[in-house]
């Protein structure tokens, strides 16, 4: 596996391994303290292109001024470990200043998709999350870019950045991959105390729950999202940042009358929520056919 820690050093690998953009590239986004969910979407990026390449890269423009940019977990050697035994080809890890030597002056700012869920939390969030990642496809030119739905947000506003930019990237929506106890995955779970740990599983356990709800006839909306919320406010430390249903992926709120098993597009159950300083994500897609 080729570590490239510069712009040039990657494009040059790239451009030798690709002979001139001849082999197809599939690449993988990430933040790094890389878990199982991202060697899934690795070996996916391995299975379907000639080359895998993996980014670690923790963006600072992503981060709200009072938000964990400090202590975001780091592993590099684990990382680079896992990564190689991904099928990964290249991995990517570049410095702030490599990637921002100068403030950008450019913005890539998506509307409407980013006014709900964490676009409201975390106010700038997914300009970051627009910036950093039109740079990257920029520099990676991948034939396709792997994501995890876990962040269903941000997929529907990376989709909707490749379709108004043109890039020449299909993007990959991959499942959710979850701990036995159905906690999904993610590098923030470190964070977590034991006691916040074994509270943390009433957010796949109230998505199991509305799985079955939403089969119920006179179940509408509004009923599932209180029903959804009373569960999840059981567990003693739970603080709700957000719950909310959505149409996806236009993410516009249903109407809370809707009877749910007569869905007429694919809805989007999805929470945020915190456990002392900790905020985990969560969110499960429904389809009009009952299926998940
Ligand atoms: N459990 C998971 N299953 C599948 N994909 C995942 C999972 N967790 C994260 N991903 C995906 O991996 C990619 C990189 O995400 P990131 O590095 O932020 O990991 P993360 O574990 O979600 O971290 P964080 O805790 O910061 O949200 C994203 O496309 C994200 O959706
Ligand atoms: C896509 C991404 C790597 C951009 O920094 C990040 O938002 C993430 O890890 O999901
Ligand atoms: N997985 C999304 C990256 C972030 O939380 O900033």
């Amino acid at each position: 596996m080729i570590v490239a820690r510069t712009i040039a050093d990657l494009k040059e690998h790239l451009f030798a391994l690709s002979e001139g953009g001849r082999r197809s590239i599939g690449f993988v986004p990430t933040m790094g303290y890389l878990h199982e969910g991202h060697a899934s979407l690795m070996r996916e990026a391995k299975a379907n292109n000639d080359i895998a390449v993996l980014s670690v890269f923790v963006n600072p423009t992503q981060f709200g001024p009072n938000e964990d940019l400090d202590r975001y977990p780091r592993d590099e050697a684990r990382d680079l470990k896992l990564s190689e035994e991904s099928g990964i080809d290249v991995a990517f890890l570049p410095t702030v200043q490599e990637m921002y030597p100068k403030p950008s002056k450019t913005s890539v700012i998506v509307s409407g998709l980013t006014d709900r869920l964490c676009g409201a939390s975390r106010p700038g969030h997914f300009d970051g999350v627009g910036l950093v990642v039109s740079k990257l496809f920029h520099l990676v030119k991948p034939d396709r870019a792997y994501f995890g739905m876990k962040d269903a947000q941000q997929v529907a506003v990376i989709q909707q950045i490749v379709n108004d930019l043109n890039f020449d990237t299909i993007i990959v929506p991959c499942p959710t991959v979850r701990e036995p106890d159905g906690l999904a995955l993610s590098s923030r779970n470190v964070y977590l105390s034991a006691e916040h740990r074994a509270q943390a599983v009433v957010l796949s356990q109230s998505l199991a729950l509305a799985k079955d709800w939403i089969q119920e006839e006179s179940m509408t909306a509004g009923l599932l999202l209180s029903s959804v919320k009373e569960r999840i406010e059981s567990a003693p430390d739970a603080v709700i940042d957000y719950v909310e249903l959505l149409r996806y992926p236009t993410l516009e709120p249903l109407d809370e009358q809707e009877l749910m098993h007569k869905l007429e597009s694919p809805a989007l159950l999805a929470m945020a929520v915190k456990f002392g300083t900790t905020r985990l994500i969560d969110n499960s897609l429904y389809h009009p056919n009952g299926g998940v």
